[in-house]
């Protein structure tokens, strides 16, 4: 059965922005639930059958709400977040986003998406890559430049601004997508392992980066990863996937500092490692830790 009944009941408005932070706009108001998700199944024909990828699939999240998706290989992240982005079709089941069908939303491009492929156009350079959605709805080319160049710095890839594509680590590219994907300070960012290329160091910097970002902006995220410890510092509530049929297994909620106040000191605090291990046995079903979930990070 899905634990989802404490969903809606997630934190609203987001706290103030954090002095001296860089200022983004602040995400339009708009309906409180950011993504509503009813019921949802998914079923693939292949041909060697049919796959039950999702079954059904209860998840509401709020407006300014963090929230990451893990569970082992397989268990239907990625499908559920292409499914929220209207990439494909659930078999059953409804989804809104902000309200409205995700054919809608995408249209009016209420959201971000970084996905594992940094999927870059590769003949525009790093920062005509980041412009393009600002480019899409007529954004002049100063504003276009201005905000690149403040997103480039964000990423720490202002000396690759002319650059193309295939010029860049994989890890590099992967972090113009994430740049390219706050052009707009959209009011929801759909991120599947956005951080999964990168080194250690870049990854947790740029999971302190992610974090102040949201809160300021005000974006609600739905973030799929692998890693135990980056969902229990980026999220409000980590949602436990079960293997296939993909279902909620738990949602785990995480208590610790604000958003605006989830600095790199809280890797060490007690209470972050109180969360990894409700998540980890959440994962484990309540079998001990010491089962081994194929393609969770727990380190
Ligand atoms: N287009 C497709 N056609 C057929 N089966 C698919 C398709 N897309 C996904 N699946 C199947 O649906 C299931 C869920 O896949 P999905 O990629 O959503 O899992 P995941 O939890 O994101 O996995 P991972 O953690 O390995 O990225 C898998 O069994 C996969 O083989």
């Amino acid at each position: 059965m899905s634990d989802v009944t404490t969903a809606t009941e997630a934190t609203g408005t987001p706290p103030d922005a954090a002095p001296g932070a860089t200022s983004l706009p602040v995400a339009p108001a708009g309906p409180a639930t950011a993504v509503d998700v009813r019921g949802v199944s998914k079923v693939f024909a292949t041909r060697a059958g049919t796959v039950t990828a999702l079954d059904d699939i209860h998840l509401s999240v709020a407006a300014g709400e963090f929230v990451s998706l893990i569970g082992p290989s397989g268990c239907g992240k990625s499908t559920l977040l292409r499914l929220v982005a209207d990439l494909d079709q659930p078999t059953s089941g409804e989804i809104a986003v902000f309200g409205r069908p995700p054919r809608v939303a995408r249209e009016a491009q209420d959201y971000g998406i970084a996905f594992q492929q940094a999927g870059l156009l590769p003949w525009r350079s790093v920062a005509a890559n980041v412009e393009l959605p600002l480019e899409l709805h007529g954004v002049g080319r100063r504003e276009r430049a201005a905000r690149a160049a403040e997103l480039l710095a964000l990423v720490g890839l202002t000396e690759f601004a002319g650059h193309f594509p295939h010029q860049l680590s994989g890890g590099m590219q992967q972090r113009v997508a994430i740049a390219r994907s706050l052009a707009e300070s959209p009011s929801l960012l759909l991120m599947d392992e956005p951080f999964g290329a990168l080194d250690e160091m870049t990854r947790e910097r740029m999971q302190t980066e992610l974090v102040r970002l949201c809160a300021e902006s005000g974006a609600a995220v739905v973030f799929v990863t692998h890693s135990i410890p980056e969902a229990v510092f980026l999220s409000q509530r980590v949602v436990v996937m079960s293997p296939r049929p993909g279902r909620i297994a738990q949602v785990v909620p995480v208590d610790l500092a604000r958003a605006d106040e989830r600095t790199d000191d809280l890797r060490e605090d007690a209470a972050f490692f109180a969360a990894v291990t409700a998540v980890r046995e959440a994962l484990h079903g309540g079998h001990g830790a010491d089962v081994p979930t194929r393609g969770v990070d727990v380190r």
